[in-house]
């Protein structure tokens, strides 16, 4: 395994019925990329970042995270050291905002500083007078940054992100984008981000990987990607980046 590889898919099955959600499956994230992972319904991508916190395991196959197989490794320690960040936030309604980004530190019986609790609210952009606030008061762009703050909040080597964005106002999605790239570039944390948007997709990755039923069409930089689209699927996709 290369040195800088933080995650591999090794001919990962994945079958549901009579059915390849992810058919003979071969990928590498780097150490430190900001991966995006676009394509349309259906096409295997949340399948895909399920495996790496081994809320789904291959038919077939293995992923290693850290050089370790998630089918034979302590599933609680390997979550520990990898945040998930999903549409809406999935917060706790009835905590307020410093409960929620306390919660998982908490169970491991590590309280966090204040000095820590006030780095999570300024890399999420939040105001500290926001801590003592229901989360079901909050709006939806507010609720995804405490989503952000809650997974940072145990220092992660990897973050999954699925279409975390996708309900947001554009203004809103914008500066949230500006967010999670500031995050990026100042701790260098290894991001997997799942979306159904190519302009998100080509704005924030390092690195592309385009998806149709359960197979790879094309992975590369944002440029290489824009450049020499392969074939009709990436094609078309790109299309999208023209018009509108
Ligand atoms: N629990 C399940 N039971 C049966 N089929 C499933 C299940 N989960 C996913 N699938 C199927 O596996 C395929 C891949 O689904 P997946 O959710 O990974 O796609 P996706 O690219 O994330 O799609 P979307 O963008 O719509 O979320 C789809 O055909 C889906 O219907």
């Amino acid at each position: 395994m290369n040195q800088e590889t933080i995650i591999v898919f090794d001919k990962v099955q994945k079958i549901y019925g009579d059915k390849y959600a992810l058919k003979n499956f071969n990928f590498e994230v780097r150490k430190g990329a900001f991966l995006t992972v676009v394509g349309g319904s259906g096409g295997g991508k949340t399948t895909m970042l399920k495996m790496i916190n081994g809320l789904l395991m291959p038919d077939g196959g293995r992923v290693m995270v850290n050089g370790k197989d998630t089918a034979h490794t302590d599933l609680i320690a390997l979550r520990r050291g990898i945040g998930y960040v999903i549409q809406g936030g999935a917060l706790f309604p009835h905590l307020n905002v410093r409960e929620n980004i306390e919660y998982v530190p908490r169970l491991e019986k590590n309280r966090l500083t204040e000095e820590r609790i006030q780095e999570l609210m300024d890399m999420a952009a939040l105001p500290m007078d926001m801590l003592s606030r229901n989360v079901s008061e909050l709006s939806g762009g507010q609720q995804q940054r405490v989503g952000i703050a809650r997974a940072l909040a145990a220092k992660p080597e990897i973050i999954l992100m699925d279409e975390p964005f996708g309900a947001l106002d554009g203004i809103t999605r914008k500066q949230l984008q500006d967010e999670i790239l500031g995050i990026h570039r100042r701790t260098g944390v290894t991001i997997v981000f799942v979306t159904h948007d190519l302009r998100e997709a080509v704005r924030l990755g390092t690195w592309i990987l385009i998806m149709n039923e359960g197979k790879i069409v094309q992975q590369g930089t944002p440029q290489d990607v824009r450049d020499n689209p392969n074939g009709d699927y990436a094609q078309r996709l790109l299309e999208q980046l023209d018009c509108g």
